[in-house]
């Protein structure tokens, strides 16, 4: 009889149902456990939000939601030097020239810098007419009186109020019931509409913002934030924003998914509210958090630039932005010039943009590996050939492996995008010395040359820059320092065939004038070298002008008694040039 394969559930320790194929497999269990301490970390199920008639997970992203930067306040608390006005100068006038309509400006009751800064773009009349300025408080009394102090004059403005929800924050940090911590919220609330009721001259919107909503039982995250958006009567005309944040992200995003969702589907007053979403990182999971809550229904997302913040940071807007754009969105925001606006942040934030960072990292649109720079070069090629055809870039699909989105889009040159190393193969080499230096060598002598990079490269580990390439091309076929030919002067005639009259010297010192026909430059020269000794045939050529034309390359593929050598030059005329290929292809035999 034959044993009933193992049933899904038979492994211990794993929750995810295995297949039978795998769970009885001796590769399957290799792995045997670790000593670490993950037990302390166990705990008890978290009510969570219900997720029956979830629509999420068949929705797309069609378009971009409302962007919200709170580098100058969230992402500026985080940091070890928090920015001086001067370097929130230069962030703010970032954001604004960047299309952001909304800009949290920062925490003006945490004490004078904060303060001054407010009243500094206020006083000085630097927020344009399309931006909403916004000011973060806590639900303190005394606080929110000196955050209103701080947009006194403002033509516009949100206040943001923002405690936390959760139960363990509601035990450790304020000692309170949930009774208690849904006063404290009205209470302010209720502060905060009387204080705009009195500010004469200042269109107030409001901002509720239930601190750690993602570890908060969902009943309560609702019905306080009912409670607020009633207390301040939401309505369509006169929106409130309910931001709900991870602030310390602790699931996956599709559990914050089925939270959004929830709370979209239940809120009282969901017409008469922006509802907005503001993903921390700690699990290295914001961007798929916030993307997911739009799915989710989410209209809005606040984050930073390249992902500032507390821990591991805020959700990164670029990320978020650029992930649109490459979907053939449009990201309604202008990164037309990714390399200055990482250039302000990292002014204003003194930290640096790690290399690998998604669209702003020093390396993601680089290529060292050779299969990658074939593939990227054949598809620029690809690409340039349709743009010529069509005449317009724009109207082209950007069709080229390995490179999501086209570098020039958001202002990188390709010289960056193909680096070679010990890893690069042919294709590399060949497209850093196209796009660096117009030299489109052909495929054997790609190959004879790649050969010799990866020589050099294995022997030092380093990197060769397009000098560096270009400095071993010319060492292999340009330079000879005892030439076995050399052309001292030449005539071409054109009848039914191309006769070279060419004057060479020889390696001995000696000036011949030798003669021969054929049907190309190249092979009529590779004739007249028949009266030097010389049994070269010419088996392959090829030349093009290079830069504006006023110079020209040609490469040559000969065979001298049989064996085959390849040669190049650069000269000011085809002819020359096709010349001195075949010299410097027996030259480099002589070697
Ligand atoms: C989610 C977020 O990121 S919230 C923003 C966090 N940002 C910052 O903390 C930076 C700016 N903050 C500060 O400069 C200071 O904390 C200040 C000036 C605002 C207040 O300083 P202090 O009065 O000395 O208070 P301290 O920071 O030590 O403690 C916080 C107090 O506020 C309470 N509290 C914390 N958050 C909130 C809140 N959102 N609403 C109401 N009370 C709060 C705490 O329970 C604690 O109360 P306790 O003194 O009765 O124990
Ligand atoms: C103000 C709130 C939204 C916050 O910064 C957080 O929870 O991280």
């Amino acid at each position: 009889m034959t044993e009933a394969p193992p049933s899904p559930h038979t492994v211990p320790g794993l929750r995810t149902p295995l297949g039978p194929r795998h769970a009885d497999q001796p590769w399957w269990n290799a792995q045997r456990g670790s000593a670490m301490p993950y037990g302390r970390y166990a705990r008890p199920a978290r009510p969570q939000a219900d997720p029956t008639g979830r629509t999420w997970p068949s929705n797309s992203l069609v378009k971009a939601p409302l962007w919200a930067s709170v580098d100058l306040r969230d992402g500026n608390q985080a940091l070890s030097s928090p920015m001086d006005v001067e370097r929130k100068s230069r962030m703010f006038d970032l954001l604004v020239r960047m299309g952001f309509k909304d800009i949290e400006v920062g925490y003006p009751s945490a004490g004078d810098a904060e303060f001054s800064f407010v009243r500094t773009l206020i006083e000085q009349d630097r927020i344009p007419d399309d931006v909403t300025v916004s000011v973060f408080t806590p639900a303190r009394p005394e606080l929110i009186d000196r955050t209103f102090e701080s947009i006194e004059g403002a033509d516009r403005a949100m206040v943001h109020l923002c405690h936390a929800t959760a139960c363990l924050w509601r035990d450790v940090v304020f000692g309170m019931t949930q009774d208690e911590v849904r006063r404290m919220a009205l209470d302010s609330a209720g502060q905060v509409a009387r204080r705009a009721d009195a500010a004469k001259g200042t269109q107030l919107r409001f901002q509720y913002s239930p601190e750690t909503f993602n570890v908060t039982e969902p009943e309560f995250a609702l019905g306080i934030s009912d409670a607020v958006t009633s207390l301040w009567d939401a309505s369509p005309e006169r929106p409130v924003t309910l931001n709900l944040p991870t602030t310390v992200e602790t699931d996956s995003p599709n559990v914050f998914a089925d939270q959004i969702e929830w709370m979209h589907r239940h809120l009282d007053r969901r017409d008469g509210i922006i509802l907005s979403v503001h993903p921390h990182n700690d699990r290295g999971t914001a961007v798929a958090s916030a993307e997911l809550a739009v799915l989710a229904g989410a209209d809005r997302i606040e984050g930073t630039l390249f992902g500032n913040g507390e821990r591991t940071g805020n959700v990164c807007l670029v990320t978020l932005a650029l992930n649109l754009f490459s979907q053939g969105v449009d990201p309604q925001l202008d990164l037309s010039d990714l390399d200055e606006i990482r250039r302000t942040a990292e002014y204003a934030t003194r930290l640096p943009v790690p290399p690998r960072h998604p669209y702003g990292g020093d390396l993601v649109h680089t290529a060292f590996s050779g299969t990658h720079q074939d593939a990227i070069a054949k598809g620029l090629a690809a690409t340039d050939r349709r743009i010529a055809e069509t005449g317009d870039a724009r109207a082209v699909p950007w069709n080229v492996p390995y490179l999501p989105i086209d570098p020039k889009d958001i202002g990188r040159s390709y010289e960056s995008v193909v680096r070679v190393n010990s890893q690069s193969g042919k294709g590399g080499v060949a497209h850093v010395l196209k796009t660096a230096y117009g030299l489109d060598l052909p495929r054997g002598m790609r190959v004879e040359l790649a050969r010799e990079v990866q020589r050099i490269a294995d022997g030092d580990g380093a990197e060769l820059t397009p000098a560096d390439l270009r400095a071993v091309f010319t060492r292999m076929y340009l330079d000879c320092a005892q030439p076995a030919l050399l052309l001292k002067e030449f005539e071409i005639s054109r009848g039914p065939r191309v006769t070279v009259d060419a004057l060479v010297a020889h390696a001995a010192g000696r000036a011949t004038r030798l003669t021969g026909s054929g049907p190309e430059v190249p092979s009529a020269y590779a004739a007249a070298l028949a009266g030097a000794g010389l049994t070269v045939e010419v088996t392959e050529a090829h030349g093009h002008p290079v830069g504006a034309g006023t110079r020209y390359a040609a490469y040559v593929r000969i065979t001298l008694d049989g064996t085959p050598w390849y040669g190049a030059a650069l000269a000011d005329t085809e002819e020359e040039a096709h010349l001195s290929a075949v010299n410097s292809a027996v030259n480099r035999a002589h070697t």
